[in-house]
C-alpha cells in the first residue's frame, strides 16, 4: 500500500500517514498510527524502549515492505536517513562517502562538508575521524541530496554530551538553511525540546502525547517554560521525578 510520491505541492503535508499497522507475529508494534508532518516541520519522536519508534522510522524510510493499513501513506520520494552509527563505507574517502552514487557532485559534496565544519577533510578515511566527525559526514551525505524528509534515528545517541550539544547547534543551522521536514527519534527529552517544533510520544504503537514547542531560540533547559514542557513529556513517558 506504500505510495511514495515526489514533488509535493507546498500546501500539502510532506508526510501523511493514516492507520499504519505493523505486526511481528501476534505482536502489534504499530497500531493504526496516524502522523502528519508539514513541509519544513521538525518533529521529534520520544517513547520508551520497544514502543515502535524505529519501526515507524523504517516504515517511513521505505525500508519495511510489511507495513499494512487501510488509510493513507504519503511519503516523499526524496528521503534521507541518518542512524546512530554513521554507516560510512570504510574503503571510501570522506568526500566519496558523501557523494556516493551522485555523478558529478564533488563540488556540492565539498560544500556540504564545509557546511558541517569538515572543509579540508575530503581525502581522510572514515577511521581517521572521531565519532562526532563521522556523524557530521553522515549529515553531509544526507543533505547533499537535498531531501524533502530527513529521518534520524538517535543520530547523536553514541556521542559524548559536549559533542552532542555542538551537533544540536549544527543540526539547527543545517535545518534553517535546507528546510527539510525532519523526524528525529531520540531518548533525550531535552534534545527533543531544544530541536523540535513538535514533540510526539509513542507508546505501544500509538501516539499518546504531543507538544508544540513555542519556546523562543536559543532554548534554555533552565527556563521555567522549558522545564514545564519537560515535565509534561516525562509524565507522558511514565517517568515521575
Ligand atoms: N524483526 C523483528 N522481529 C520481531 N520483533 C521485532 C522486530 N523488530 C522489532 N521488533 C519488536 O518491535 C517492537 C518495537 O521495536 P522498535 O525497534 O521499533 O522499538 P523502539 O521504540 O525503536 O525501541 P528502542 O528505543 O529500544 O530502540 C519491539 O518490541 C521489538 O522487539
Amino acid at each position: 500500500m506504500a505510495t511514495h510520491t515526489g514533488g509535493l505541492a507546498v500546501d500539502r503535508a510532506t508526510v501523511e500517514v493514516r492507520g499504519l499497522v505493523r505486526q511481528y507475529g501476534d505482536r502489534v508494534v504499530l497500531d493504526g498510527l496516524d502522523l502528519s508532518i508539514k513541509p519544513g516541520e521538525f518533529v521529534a519522536l520520544l517513547g520508551k524502549s520497544g514502543s515502535g519508534k524505529s519501526t515507524l522510522l523504517r516504515a517511513l524510510a521505505g525500508l519495511d515492505y510489511d507495513v499494512q493499513g487501510t488509510g493513507e501513506f504519503v511519503v516523499p520520494a526524496n528521503v534521507s536517513v541518518v542512524f546512530q552509527d554513521s554507516r560510512l563505507l570504510p574503503w571510501a574517502r570522506v568526500l566519496d562517502n558523501v557523494v556516493l552514487g551522485l555523478r558529478g557532485a564533488d563540488e556540492r559534496g565539498r560544500q556540504s562538508l564545509a557546511e558541517v565544519g569538515l572543509a579540508g577533510r575530503e581525502k581522510a578515511w572514515p577511521n581517521e575521524l572521531s565519532g562526532g566527525e563521522q556523524q557530521r559526514v553522515a549529515l553531509a551525505r544526507s543533505l547533499v541530496r537535498e531531501p524533502e524528509l530527513l529521518l534520524a534515528d538517535e543520530p547523536f545517541g553514541a556521542l559524548d554530551a559536549l559533542t552532542r550539544l555542538k551537533m544540536h547547534v549544527l543540526l539547527r543551522k543545517l535545518c534553517a538553511a535546507h528546510q527539510p521536514s525532519v523526524l528525529l527519534v531520540t531518548h533525550d527529552v531535552d534534545e527533543s525540546i531544544v530541536l523540535a517544533d513538535r514533540v510526539i510520544v509513542l507508546d505501544e504503537g500509538r501516539i499518546v502525547a504531543e507538544e508544540s514547542i513555542e519556546l523562543s531560540a536559543p532554548r534554555n533547559p533552565t527556563d521555567p517554560g522549558f522545564a514545564a514542557v519537560r515535565s509534561r513529556l516525562l509524565d507522558a513517558l511514565g517517568v515521575s521525578l
